[in-house]
């Protein structure tokens, strides 16, 4: 299962968003610095409304979502990359991550201890943007040693290698991260070989106080600290910028859907900054999905990108892989703006797809196979 780390300095909420995002309170989240040394690892569900819909018109008695993966990971500080703060350990859990959630304290509140002694979330960003940049530097000062020497040797891969860090190496001394290098798919491939931490897809979540959660989510601009890191995001980091209440969301944990629809109303939020959160994450590991409906069960199974029919077929089972014949597919508009699945076909929506088909998401697939 892929992986969202949730990173950034000390005491800014990356232990109540994990126990929001997991609905536990499996970690525990206080007023100090360093709370969280080991990471807490917990398995999340993607929201998803469609999955109701369609257990609905199908009368199914159980709904499965799709999941992901997030990690609790313990707050970077300055010099994090030259190990203080325990900062090898940590930019270690960081390493392991499949996409990074850079929680940004966006809320004033003199009861809640800053490291750095007052709110300012472009420093912040800077703050933990060069640890992990430092550290990928030095990762690739050690690297381009080691190819060099290959290199000379005559050794073609290392000569690749050698190639993309020198065009790295003046990108990241700039104060840009990885992910932001424009590159071919070859050296896109490469990249991914470095593990570099500044190549990891990022989102930012601007962790606002309770009481302005509602007008920051409807007019973010209006709120002035999730308006420089939405600018920051969208301008060096190429990245999205999320609003969230981290201890909203906990405190909904406790609440029945129901109670915590009506806890939301009254704040006047529709969506909980965290479900928005989730289903980005989601999109940014590049994940999609698919959904099988019947009476048993409605469930949503997670492809990539570009899958093409067999592989989505084996998610479900080998089997389904090997024995591919066709897949039987509506999307979940169709199906929904029809009533039913017969209905749909009726209506010329069902589609017949073969081998070279490219799973889309939101598309309710039913398999035909033989083995
Ligand atoms: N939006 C918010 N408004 C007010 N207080 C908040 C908010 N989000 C979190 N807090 C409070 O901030 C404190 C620190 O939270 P938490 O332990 O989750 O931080 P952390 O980033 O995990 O810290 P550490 O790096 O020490 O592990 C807690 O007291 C928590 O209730
Ligand atoms: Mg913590």
């Amino acid at each position: 299962m892929l992986k969202a780390g949730i990173v950034g300095l000390p005491n800014v909420g990356k232990s109540t968003l994990f126990n929001a995002v997991t609905r536990t309170r499996n970690a525990e989240a206080a007023n100090y610095p360093f709370c969280t040394i080991d990471p807490n690892v917990g398995v999340v569900t993607v929201p998803d409304d469609r999955l109701e819909v369609l257990g609905e018109i199908n009368s199914t008695q159980k709904i499965i979502p799709a999941a992901i993966e997030f990690v609790d990971i313990a707050g970077l500080v300055e010099g994090a990359s030259e190990g203080a703060g325990l900062g090898n350990k940590f930019l270690a859990n960081i390493r392991e991550v499949d996409a990074i959630v850079q929680v940004v304290r966006c809320f004033e509140n003199d009861d809640i201890i800053h490291e750095l002694g007052t709110v300012d979330p472009l420093r912040d960003i800077e703050i933990i943007n060069s640890e992990l940049i430092l550290s990928d530097i030095a990762a690739m000062d050690k690297r381009k040693e080691s190819r060099t020497k290959k290199a000379r040797g005559g050794d073609k891969e290392a000569k690749k290698e050698l190639d993309l860090i020198e065009k790295l190496l003046p990108h990241l001394d700039a104060g840009n991260p990885a992910v932001t290098l424009e590159l071919n798919d070859d050296e896109k491939e490469t990249l991914r070989e470095f593990f570099l931490l500044s190549s990891k897809r990022t989102i930012f979540a601007c962790n606002v106080a309770e009481d302005e959660l509602a007008d920051a989510q409807s007019n973010p601009d209006g709120h002035a600290m999730v308006k420089k890191v939405r600018e920051y995001a969208a301008a060096s980091h190429d990245a999205e910028a999320i609003v969230i209440s981290a201890r909203i969301e906990e405190e909904l944990i406790e609440l029945s859907p129901e109670e915590a629809n009506e806890f939301l109303t009254d704040m006047g939020i529709t969506d909980s900054g965290v479900s928005t959160l989730i289903r980005s994450v989601y999109h940014l590991l590049g994940l999609r999905t698919y959904i099988t409906s019947g009476e048993k069960e409605t469930r949503a199974w997670t492809i990539h990108t570009g899958d093409k029919a067999p592989a989505a077929a084996g998610v479900i089972h080998g089997d389904f892989e090997r024995g591919f014949i066709a897949a039987e597919v509506v999307a979940y508009e169709d199906l929904v703006e029809a009533g039913s699945k017969s209905a749909a076909r009726d209506a010329g929506k069902l589609r017949i797809e073969g081998k070279e088909y490219e799973v889309k998401d939101g598309d309710v697939i039913e398999f035909r196979f033989n083995v």
